[in-house]
């Protein structure tokens, strides 16, 4: 199973560098990687679970935060309603694509954090409001999403990492509060 120890932080090369298509079908190998970073999440969501192995809570995970440089991530978003047995989006990306997307920006009003990142980083990280993704599942099936919100900041902090981008390469250095003309912030 993944823990702490198999997420590389901040500084390991591995993050900044844009991460390999990978080839369809899959391999059992990917296959299995995937469910692997599935299971993090949830177990990492599992109060018992999570400080049973001292897992960092996370709702995603790409593949190149555990050292692999292949386009996977995995997510696991659930309602904002507490205790909501129902999820927003639960699935593994194999070579995620974003189709398209909105004009307007938003944030999320705490601003990010990275399993990645063992420290604070304050700011905005201004993002496309509404997105469209293309994927194929684990089952090697295509697969197209349509994001808002919350969910879509996440998918897009994901897609970032399999292209070397850190959540804070997008925090405004001078202000990081700074909120250009329009930008929703979702809280
Ligand atoms: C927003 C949030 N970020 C958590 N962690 N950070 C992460 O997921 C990083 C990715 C997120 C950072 C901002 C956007 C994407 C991991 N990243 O580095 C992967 O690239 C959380 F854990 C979390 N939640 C809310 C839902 N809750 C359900 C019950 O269990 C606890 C859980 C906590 N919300
Ligand atoms: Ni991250």
């Amino acid at each position: 199973m993944i823990t702490m120890k198999d997420i590389i932080r901040e500084g390991h090369p591995t993050l900044r560098l844009v991460a390999k298509e990978v080839e369809l079908p899959l391999s059992k190998e990917v296959i299995d990687l995937g469910h692997e970073m599935m299971e993090f999440l949830v177990n990492s969501q599992d109060p018992e679970l999570a400080e049973k192995y001292e897992l960092r809570a996370g709702v995603g995970l790409a593949a190149p935060q555990i050292d692999q440089s292949i386009r996977m991530v995995a997510v696991h978003i659930p309602g904002i309603e507490e205790d909501s047995e129902d999820y927003i989006l639960s699935d593994v990306m194999v070579n995620p694509k974003i189709v398209s997307h909105s004009v307007q920006s938003s944030c999320l009003a705490e601003g990010e954090g990275c399993l990645s990142v063992d420290r604070d980083v304050p700011g905005y990280v201004p993002r496309h409001s509404r997105i469209t993704v293309t994927y194929h599942d684990l089952n090697g099936e295509k697969q197209k999403v349509r994001l808002k919100n919350y969910a879509a900041m996440v998918v897009q902090h994901e897609i970032d990492h399999l292209n070397g981008v850190m959540f804070y390469d997008r925090i405004n250095e001078e202000n990081p509060y700074q909120l250009d003309e329009g930008v929703n912030i979702i809280s």
